[in-house]
């Protein structure tokens, strides 16, 4: 018998909630029947049917809350790590004033950070607009994760994202060479922000000051589709001479008369371009050569990520796994989701940042019923 990979409980709250909906539903139907023998306005009554209508309709999300909670050490017994298939991460940003480009870079590093075979591992980036200071923050991140990722590897690291883990304090040793290394990537991104293009200066490689020239007449409102490999899994290998996951940039043609700036279409360009990718590389203008990015055309799982947001488990790849590796349960899902959670929030969260309902009860609620809905990130597809 295969072994157990995810299991999941309802929620200890569930008979509370029971409870509570029992007595609840009982004084509204008292509260109903006094309206009615009594003389009150009839808004009055039709407000209060009105209210205990959208009560219950919210009672699904306390019906049968779930947790679920998966097995990591199992998945090896499962399937052999040649095995894995292919994981294509899709992000996207837009505007380097509004999503700062070494935030945006410090989502792309917690993916390539996934504990995952760096062969079958490929971050996807749209840019929309093609801003030349969120190429550079790429570059700096693409050069930056040849030490970060074999120090989250051999540091067991959980905040996989740079900006996260210096964000949370203590550093000390390796921690601290990082931390000046990502300290200097920042200054240098930041240099740029602050004049607002990429001086040539700032760039060390004669590759890199070639590309940053031909973009010269690209304004963020017009300039063609530009495809650039960052990493490439074959050639690229990080300071302990294991292979890099593969990194490939992508910005949408920009036109003024055909204007689209919506993640919706960032998406399905990065989905077109993965296909081509593995299909033919021939039809493509790549920047830098991509001789051999994909060699198997198997199933695919595609997590999906906002600039804004970045992982904190470096083994979320493995836990959405065990759901589509589930012979029993793989045929009606649809996406695997992890919790979104906020970070900078105040100790009391008075302003409620976290957005409680939305992301924590929402979602356990839903979960035990038919499955959450999607909220656009941390959300894995089987292609
Ligand atoms: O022209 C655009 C505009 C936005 N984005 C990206 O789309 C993502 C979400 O946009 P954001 O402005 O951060 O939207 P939020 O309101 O913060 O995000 C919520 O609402 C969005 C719109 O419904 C969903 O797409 C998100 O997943 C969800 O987290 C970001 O990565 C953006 O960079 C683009 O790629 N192109
Ligand atoms: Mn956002």
């Amino acid at each position: 018998m295969a072994p157990l990979l995810h299991t999941h409980q309802i929620h200890p709250r569930t008979t509370l909630n029971h409870l509570h909906f029992l007595l609840y539903s009982l004084s509204l139907l008292l509260l109903l029947h006094h309206h009615t023998t009594t003389p009150s306005s009839f808004l009055l009554l039709l407000a209060d049917v009105f209210l205990g209508f959208m009560w219950l309709l919210a009672q699904g999300y306390r019906w049968r809350p779930v947790r679920c909670c998966e097995f990591p050490e199992l998945l090896s017994k499962v399937i052999a790590s040649k095995d894995l298939p292919a994981l294509d991460v899709f992000f996207c940003t837009a505007d380097p004033y509004k999503e700062p480009p070494v935030g945006v870079a410090s989502t792309a590093l917690s993916a390539l950070a996934f504990d995952y075979p760096s062969d079958r591992l490929s971050v996807y980036v749209s840019v929309d607009g093609g801003s030349d200071l969120t190429l550079f923050a790429f570059f700096e991140a693409a050069k930056f994760a040849r030490c970060w990722l074999p120090f989250c590897r051999e540091n067991g690291v959980m905040e996989i994202s740079p900006e996260a883990y210096f964000q949370s304090g203590g550093c000390d040793g390796e921690a601290e060479e990082m931390k000046v290394m990502f300290e200097s990537l920042k200054e240098r991104v930041d240099c740029a922000m602050e004049k607002g293009y990429v001086d040539l200066n700032l760039v060390n490689s004669l590759e890199e000051k070639e590309i940053f020239k031909t973009r010269k007449n690209f304004t963020l409102e017009d300039h063609p589709s530009i495809i650039q490999v960052l990493l490439e899994s074959k050639k690229d290998k990080d300071i302990t001479s294991h292979p890099l996951p593969n990194m490939i940039y992508i910005s949408r043609e920009k036109r003024p008369a055909s204007p689209h700036n919506f993640k919706a279409g960032a998406l399905n360009a990065l989905i077109f371009l993965c296909h081509c990718l593995r299909t033919s590389y021939s039809s493509f203008c790549l920047h830098a050569k991509a001789s051999s990015l994909r060699n198997h055309d198997e199933r695919n799982v595609d997590p999906t990520l906002d600039c804004d947001t970045c992982s904190n488990d470096p083994n979320a790849p493995q836990r959405a796994l065990y759901y589509f590796l589930d012979k029993d349960f793989s045929p009606n899902l649809s996406f695997v989701q992890f919790p979104q959670r906020y970070t900078g929030i105040n100790k009391n969260d008075i302003y409620s940042g976290e957005f409680k309902r939305v992301f924590i009860l929402g979602e356990e609620g839903l979960d035990g019923l038919q499955g959450p809905n999607y909220v656009g990130t941390g959300c894995f597809f089987s292609r």
